[in-house]
């Protein structure tokens, strides 16, 4: 078992190939206690193939995936206690009410039937679902019933839960409910990997992200680290209090900046421009305006989201990132752009 320093979920180098096709190339990542991880990529990027090997049911071609110091392909039996999977599909169980769903998996599980029920009403409780326990399955809409595969996946108390897309197909206020109850999660010290195409909704819970395309890990670190590694061009907008300020401004900027092409609207007294100059330039510029007797009424920068972030790796504009060796080398977002 690992000390409660470690990463909980850790891959190095890993390795999945079906015959000649390499599914997964030298995926090195980890996630600590009570972290959340945003884990992204387009179909076919390699992300399913990573959670068969983490949760026990594919065995590594090559490199390592460990649950608490315990090797994912050595010890199938022991991994299945650690983690619980939640897949994107909750199956068909006609004729069920979700105490007996419930009360089903709790057996495969094999928890002992005289602290099942207790477990049940835990479980129930903390997905805020124990008013669903006598409805059939079936009748449950598409966020009750997510809820119901979460509290499912809790049954066994895992340590690490990995949900495929908990937040599909979900209207906003479900999704906020989705929100609260995984960050809830994480907060009792439950370490998640979540998997999504709702990317905003993922920067709203996420400690780390890590995006892979074509079997390959592009970006790994913080939001803030990801984004400011894949999305280098930052934006920044100045308003300005009236419309000789914005003329000064212009000036202002085209001198300190020759080479930046600003977006001006005069209706809104603003300036827009991409800029990919050091803070100290921008420091510089600011403090110029400011000598020049421009009168501001925001500088600041227009914050990229993941979106973007995805969207310049899915464009191709990003390589793999060189996996570390060592987990503890890895604070910062490790791509090369
Ligand atoms: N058993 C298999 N045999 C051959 N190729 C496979 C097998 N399983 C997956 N692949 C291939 O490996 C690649 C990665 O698939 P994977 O299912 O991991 O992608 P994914 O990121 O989960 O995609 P999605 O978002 O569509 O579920 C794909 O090209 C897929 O066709």
């Amino acid at each position: 078992m690992s000390s409660s320093s470690e990463p909980v979920v850790c891959t190095r180098n890993l390795c999945k190939s079906y015959g000649s096709f390499t599914a997964l190339k030298d995926l090195t990542i980890h996630v600590d206690r009570g972290q959340i991880l945003g884990f992204i990529g387009p179909n076919g990027a390699g992300k399913t193939t990573t959670i068969k090997i983490l949760v026990g049911l594919s065995r590594a071609t090559s490199g390592s995936a460990t649950i608490a110091g315990v090797d994912c392909s050595e010890n199938a039996a022991q991994i299945k206690h650690l983690v619980g999977y939640m897949p994107d599909r909750f199956g068909s169980y006609d004729n069920m009410r979700v105490r007996e769903y419930l009360d089903f998996f709790g057996a495969i599980y094999r928890i002992p039937t005289s602290r099942r029920r207790k477990r049940i009403e835990e479980v129930l409780e903390i997905t805020n679902a124990t008013y669903m326990q006598d409805k059939f399955v079936e009748s449950l809409s598409h966020g009750m019933q997510q809820r119901v595969g979460i509290a499912r996946t809790l049954l066994h108390d895992p340590t690490v839960m990995i949900l495929d897309e908990p937040a599909n197909g979900l209207d906003p206020s479900a999704r906020i409910e989705m929100r609260e109850i995984l960050l809830r999660l994480a907060g009792e010290g439950k370490t998640l990997i979540v998997t999504s195409h709702i990317l905003p909704e993922l920067a709203r819970i996420c400690d780390t992200v890590a995006i892979v395309t074509g079997g390959s890990l592009r970006a790994f670190g913080t939001l803030d680290e990801v984004m400011r590694t894949l999305c280098p061009v930052r934006s920044y907008e100045i308003q300005l209090l009236t419309e000789q300020d914005l003329d000064l401004a212009i000036a202002g900027l085209a001198k300190a900046l020759p080479e930046c092409r600003p977006n001006v609207s005069r209706p809104e007294r603003m300036l827009r421009f991409p800029i990919a100059e050091t803070e100290e330039r921008l420091s510089q510029l600011l403090s110029q305006l400011v000598s020049e007797g421009v009168k501001m009424v925001q500088f600041r920068e227009v914050v990229g989201d993941l979106e973007d972030a995805f969207l310049s790796v899915a464009a191709g504009k990003s390589e793999a990132v060189d996996s570390p060796h060592s987990p503890a080398a890895e604070s910062t977002a490790e791509v090369t752009s």
